[in-house]
């Protein structure tokens, strides 16, 4: 990537001695988020997976927290609200929930790759309230109106 956007990041006491989220190749859409504990995640049980990470990231981005296709695929181990949002004024620890949907419990260990990380760009809206919106061809179909 030939322009990286800068992005401050503080480790917290227990992130100490982890790598930073990192793109595992060159072309990755995705930095692998590492956990910072130990914990299992016995079948249907869902945690906020700490990252021992804070963040600041620059106005008009965001970062979006998603599975990795591996574990989701492999376990069922996936993140329940995907994409997670961290907004750009937050400050606190970044967290990757995970849940099992799996039927074995699934123990991580503090240094796996839980989750990977994508910095993205966002735009506000400003709403223009009107009394009637123009007309469409599909007007109000949707839902599959246009079939299978
Ligand atoms: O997977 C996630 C999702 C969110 N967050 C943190 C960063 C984010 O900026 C904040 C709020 O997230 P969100 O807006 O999704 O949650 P909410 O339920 O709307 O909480 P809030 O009222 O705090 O906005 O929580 C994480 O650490 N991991
Ligand atoms: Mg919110």
């Amino acid at each position: 990537m030939t322009n990286p956007v800068g992005v401050q990041v503080k480790r917290l006491p227990h992130g100490e001695g982890l790598e930073l989220p990192a793109y595992a190749t060159s072309g990755a859409a995705g930095m692998d988020v590492l956990s910072a504990e130990d914990v299992t995640l016995e079948p249907g049980m869902r945690h906020a997976v700490a990252t021992g990470l804070s963040v600041a990231i620059p106005d008009g981005y965001e970062i979006q927290v998603r599975p990795r296709s591996g574990l989701a695929f492999k376990f069922g181990v996936t993140v329940p609200n995907t994409p997670g949002t961290i907004d750009s004024d937050y400050r606190g620890e970044l967290k990757v929930l995970m849940i099992n949907h799996g039927t074995d419990a699934f123990p991580i260990k503090r240094g796996d790759r839980v989750a990977q990380l994508v910095l993205a760009p966002v735009t506000q809206a400003q709403w223009h309230e009107v009394a009637e919106l123009d007309d469409t061809e599909r007007g109000a179909g949707g839902f599959g109106s246009t079939g299978r």
